[in-house]
């Protein structure tokens, strides 16, 4: 605010400027309509010029005579402005003007982006010109083709540079257009080389779909590079192998949508004054500095956004369910119905549970003011206000009283409930419901939520589904005593996710140490997981396996962050827009990026077995990978401090208990008591950082995903699962050819100090380069690729085999000469 620049202007350049935004929309109305009607008069002239130019000769020099009458369409005025415009001026390209009026008649009457008009003009005036003096090489015999300016202009260049020369320059200036204006570039034309040979033989191999074709012979040819190119980067994104048959079914182009720019930050010294000036709160009206904003960023953007919004013109937005464009989503028949599932009222239950609370509560002198039952699935909440004047905490000591007098299980008692102003008593019910998966995929709620990764966990204790996108979590850590519903949760995740999301957009990571629980997954490896390349199987059950995934998925967070910076791109969502809108090359190595939901089902064990190695890439993930879409559940049976220790527990907001058996448990993972209180068979309590809900988790039993997977398993199918990017763990040791250019930019100290010291170990790195361990770590590997070092040897320092400086040198100019 405090920026905002003061009324005077800087002396630096007074620009070009849009003087013609203050209209007002009556005026725009009248200005608008007045230049289109002038383009379709001068259209009409120009038109009626090739019948009766001829005619209409003699009385181009009596247009003061009232007598005198033209044969053209638009009478003398008519004639008169198209010998000027065509005869005189730029023959058949003179139509370009009549178009540019009329495109400008109604960019001011629907108020379009003024700068866009500018361009307009600006190429509008260079294709004039270039057509007529393309036309000037026929001026002889049809003089009207090329005008006179054509003509003229072509004869005099011609007398310098001859026709060779003019038709180079001619050709240059096309060039020059289709550079600046459509950014084609020479890549472009080889990829289009690439796909027309492609098309030729897919054609030859077979003539169905024909739709397709008869669409694909439309496409402009830079366009159609473009799609090859975008295609081709799908596919590789998903890790194909390129397919012999089967063209890709091609959706239907959609129709142009008038195009939104995506506001990209904006280093501030690039905005235009101007944008300041009108974003001055007192002085502008939002929507107009909203529009001027637009306008500036624009002015960089719109050369991309002209070459996208005619891709997505011609082909539609880039769509990722393309490859498994017939991928039918499973049916919720799918999934079982229970008979006792509704909730059914008992009375009687009810009111004895009331009078007993109540009367608890008069034996210790508590008066109640009201009470009043929500019935839940598996609990029931009973809603007290007390008389004025009793004080909470006596209520809360009295938990293990009602708890007595009720002979319950599992009540809880929530003093006060925030934001309501009561005290809650749950009590669990005598007979509970079973919440089905069933119940809670149909409800509106799931199926209508717009999430980016929706998971329907249950029903809360109102009775509503309980939808919560793990997107936003970002992360969830799950935890319960065995027995309790840990499992069934995790399906249901798994579930509500292949019920909403298409196997393009999501990628699961399963670790799995017990071996039994995720194994059904397996039959969508190639739909839906995500493995490591070179791996057998993609549900990881081997712990030294998971170390090498979570790195790997560290990698692929590296490279993903990497992709949204060079894509000005703040998040995974807005990057998929902006891919999907065909403003980033694939060429440039961009891809549409799915999402990756990791996850663990038996943490302890992997922290027990694993320690740090597990931990520090878990924690790093769950710090930096919310925005670029890869999300980590992690659940166990031991919610102790030694397994979620305090760099996990503060980076998984997102806690989910279903019983414990003791308040320190409960502690841990939810940070207050409760967890101990639940009454197990999927009775969970939910926080993502401030309150507690008790929820009944959807019971989803193994048959029924096994129906879903296998009716996933039954389709088409990407050629492999989803490839993480390759980990080499230290012990790795196999590749070690690391690419010289990859190497550290120490890597030459590095071997200066392991020569001069004799002794080959990473913790002397560390010291005398003052670096980190992974870093040392990373550079002892790649002096042993440079075979400066010997092999990995246990506790001892690695063997040095190269004897001294010298035999360095060499060593080094050998290998920038191979
Ligand atoms: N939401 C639920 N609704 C009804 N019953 C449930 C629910 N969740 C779990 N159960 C019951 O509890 C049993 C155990 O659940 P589950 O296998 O998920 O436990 P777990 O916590 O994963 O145990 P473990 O850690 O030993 O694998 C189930 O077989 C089922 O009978």
């Amino acid at each position: 605010m405090a920026k905002k620049k003061p009324k005077t202007k800087q002396s630096s350049t007074p620009k070009f400027k849009k003087p013609s935004l203050k209209l007002t929309n009556q005026q725009k109305l009248i200005f608008g309509s007045l230049l289109i009607i002038l383009g379709i008069i001068l259209g009409t002239a120009f038109l009626s010029y090739f019948f009766t130019g001829k005619a209409d000769q003699s009385i181009l020099n009596e247009f003061s005579t009232r007598q005198a009458e033209a044969d053209n369409w638009v009478k003398k005025l008519g004639a008169y402005l198209s010998d000027i415009f065509v005869y005189r001026g730029f023959g058949i390209a003179a139509f370009i003007f009549s178009g540019l009026l009329i495109r400008s008649g109604l960019h001011v009457l629907l108020d379009i982006n003024y700068e866009k008009l500018r361009r307009h003009w600006f190429w509008g005036l260079y294709i004039i010109l270039w057509f007529s003096i393309f036309f000037g090489f026929f001026g002889e015999k049809h003089a009207i083709l090329g005008g006179t300016v054509g003509f003229e202009t072509n004869t005099f260049l011609q007398d310098y540079i001859g026709i060779l020369g003019v038709s180079l320059l001619l050709f240059f200036g096309l060039i020059v257009y289709l550079a600046t204006r459509f950014k084609i570039t020479i890549h472009s034309f080889i990829a289009l080389f690439k796909s027309a040979k492609k098309d030729i033989s897919d054609e030859l191999k077979s003539n169905a779909d024909d739709d397709n074709f008869a669409f694909d012979n439309n496409l402009t040819e830079e366009a159609e590079a473009i799609k090859a190119a975008h295609l081709a980067t799908q596919k590789e994104a998903q890790q194909t192998k390129p397919k012999p048959s089967t063209p890709e079914p091609v959706k239907e182009p959609t129709p142009v949508v008038e195009f939104e720019p995506i506001a990209k930050p904006q280093p501030v010294k690039d905005i235009p004054e101007s944008s300041f000036e009108v974003t001055a709160p007192k002085e502008e009206p939002i929507e107009e500095a909203a529009e001027l904003k637009i306008e500036t960023v624009e002015e960089e953007l719109s050369e991309t956004d002209n070459l996208s919004n005619k891709l997505v013109a011609d082909f539609g937005l880039f769509d990722p369910t393309l490859e498994l464009g017939k991928y039918q989503f499973p049916p919720l028949d799918l999934l079982k119905k229970y008979d006792n599932e509704g909730i059914s009222i008992n009375q009687e239950e009810l009111e004895g549970n009331k009078n007993r609370i109540v009367e608890t509560l008069n034996n210790y002198k508590i008066g109640i003011a009201s009470i009043k039952a929500t019935i839940g699935p598996t609990v029931t909440l009973y809603e007290i206000v007390p008389e004025a004047g009793v004080r909470i905490s006596k209520i809360k000591n009295l938990e293990d009283d009602i708890a007595l007098s009720l002979s319950a299980l599992g009540i809880r008692i929530i003093a006060p409930i925030p934001g309501k102003g009561t005290i809650g008593i749950e009590v669990p019910n005598k007979n509970s419901t079973i919440v089905s998966m069933r119940s809670v995929i149909a409800s509106q709620k799931f199926q209508k939520s717009d999430m980016q990764l929706p998971i329907a966990f249950g029903k809360t204790i109102s009775n509503e589904t309980f939808v919560v996108d793990l997107a936003k979590m970002p992360h969830m850590l799950m935890a319960g005593a065995t027995g309790q519903g840990k499992s069934v949760g995790l399906n249901a995740v798994l579930t509500s996710l292949l019920y909403k999301k298409h196997p393009a957009e999501v990628k699961f990571v399963l670790v799995d140490p017990k071996k039994v629980e995720l194994t059904l997954f397996n039959k969508i490896e190639r739909h839906y997981l995500a493995k490591l390349p070179d791996e057998a199987e993609a549900i990881i059950t081997d712990n030294t396996k998971v170390i090498n995934t979570l790195n790997s998925l560290c990698i692929e967070m590296d490279n993903r962050y990497e992709m949204l910076k060079n894509a000005l791109c703040r998040n995974i969502v807005e990057y998929n827009t902006k891919f999907k809108a065909r403003k980033l090359n694939p060429n440039d190595g961009h891809a549409f990026l799915p999402y990756i939901v990791l996850v663990v089902d038996e943490f302890a064990d992997l922290i027990m077995t694993a320690g740090k190695e597990v931990e520090t890439p878990v924690a790093r993930l769950a710090q930096l990978a919310r925005a670029i879409g890869i999300h980590l559940i992690i659940a166990t049976q031991r919610p102790s401090v030694n397994v979620i220790t305090g760099i996990i527990k503060a980076n998984f907001p997102a806690r989910i208990a279903f019983r414990v058996t003791s308040k320190i448990d409960s502690r841990t993972i939810l940070d207050g008591s409760g967890a101990d209180q639940l009454i197990g068979r999927g009775d969970m309590l939910y926080t993502q950082g401030n309150e507690l809900v008790r929820i009944q988790c959807a019971f989803v039993d193994t048959p029924e995903v096994e129906r879903i997977v296998d009716f996933i398993g039954a389709q088409k199918a990407f050629p492999d699962a989803h490839l993480l990017p390759e980990y080499v763990g230290e012990e790795g040791g196999t590749n070690l050819d690391i690419d010289i250019s990859d190497r550290d930019k120490l890597f030459k100290e590095a071997a200066e100090v392991i020569v001069t010291a004799q002794q080959g170990s990473a913790s002397l790195l560390q010291r005398k380069l003052k670096l980190g361990y992974n870093r040392a770590g990373r550079l002892i590997d790649q002096l042993e690729a440079a075979g400066i070092v010997g092999p990995f040897e246990g506790s001892k320092a690695r063997q040095v085999l190269v004897p001294d400086f010298i035999a360095l040198e060499q060593l080094l100019e050998n290998e920038k000469n191979n």
